[in-house]
């Protein structure tokens, strides 16, 4: 029974339920929500629920962005030794999230998972170092919120092109609203990644 509990695929640890993905290392968790007629609650983190789901990182940076519908951002990561692993999730609104495998060597290099996160679900997408990762907003009045376990360094920015055919995204839309940096971003093969797959 114990073994059926700790399945490898599904492990419910206390607070949060992980999902294991096609790729090694990205995992999805779903938080027990606790609601009741004044609304909800749940732990968006927890130190000794995450390190027993072997998530054993440190957060040193809280991020947060808002956005309108059809807005997209990324695919961005930081080059070592500023990587940053990211525990995403949607407080209001609607994303399509994307993580993309940049880490050279690995079975799964070039491949992607998406997964959506939204203010309903509750939903948080784990993203390890060696990822570049984006998200197309579904919703008007987006917020995003994100712990990241490396502080922001601008000189360590790279990004790969969101539409890169070579990556076979769908992000289900032909025009996003992208910055002018991601809009310029490089094409996949030609990202001399640093990430080196261990
Ligand atoms: C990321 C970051 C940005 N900034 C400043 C730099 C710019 O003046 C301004 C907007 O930055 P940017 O356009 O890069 O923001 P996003 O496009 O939302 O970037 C993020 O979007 C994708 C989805 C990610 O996964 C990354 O965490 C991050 O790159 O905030 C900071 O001061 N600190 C930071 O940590």
């Amino acid at each position: 029974m114990l073994t059926f509990l700790f399945s490898t695929v599904d492990m419910y640890i206390r607070a949060m339920k992980i999902i294991e993905t096609p790729i090694p290392g990205l995992l999805e968790i779903e938080p027990t929500i606790f609601g009741d007629d004044r609304g909800y609650f749940y732990e968006s983190y927890n130190k000794d629920a995450f390190h027993k789901a072997g998530i054993t990182v440190e957060f040193v940076q809280d991020n947060q962005s808002l956005s309108s519908k059809g807005v997209l951002r990324g695919l961005h990561f930081q080059n070592p030794p500023h990587a940053q692993g990211k525990l995403v999730r949607v407080i209001a609104g609607a994303v399509l999230d994307v993580a993309l495998d940049i880490r050279v060597g690995s079975p799964t290099y070039g491949q992607h998972h998406k997964v959506e996160l939204t203010g309903e679900n509750k939903k948080m997408f784990w993203v390890p170092p060696g990822f570049a990762h984006g998200f197309l907003t579904l919703k008007d009045d987006t917020i995003f919120a994100y712990k990241c376990t490396a502080l922001y360094n601008k000189e360590s920015e790279g990004a790969v092109l969101w539409n890169d055919p070579q990556l076979n995204i769908n992000w289900n839309i032909d025009s996003p609203l992208v910055s002018e940096k991601d809009q310029e971003a490089p094409a996949f093969d030609k990202l001399k990644s640093q990430f080196q797959f261990i």
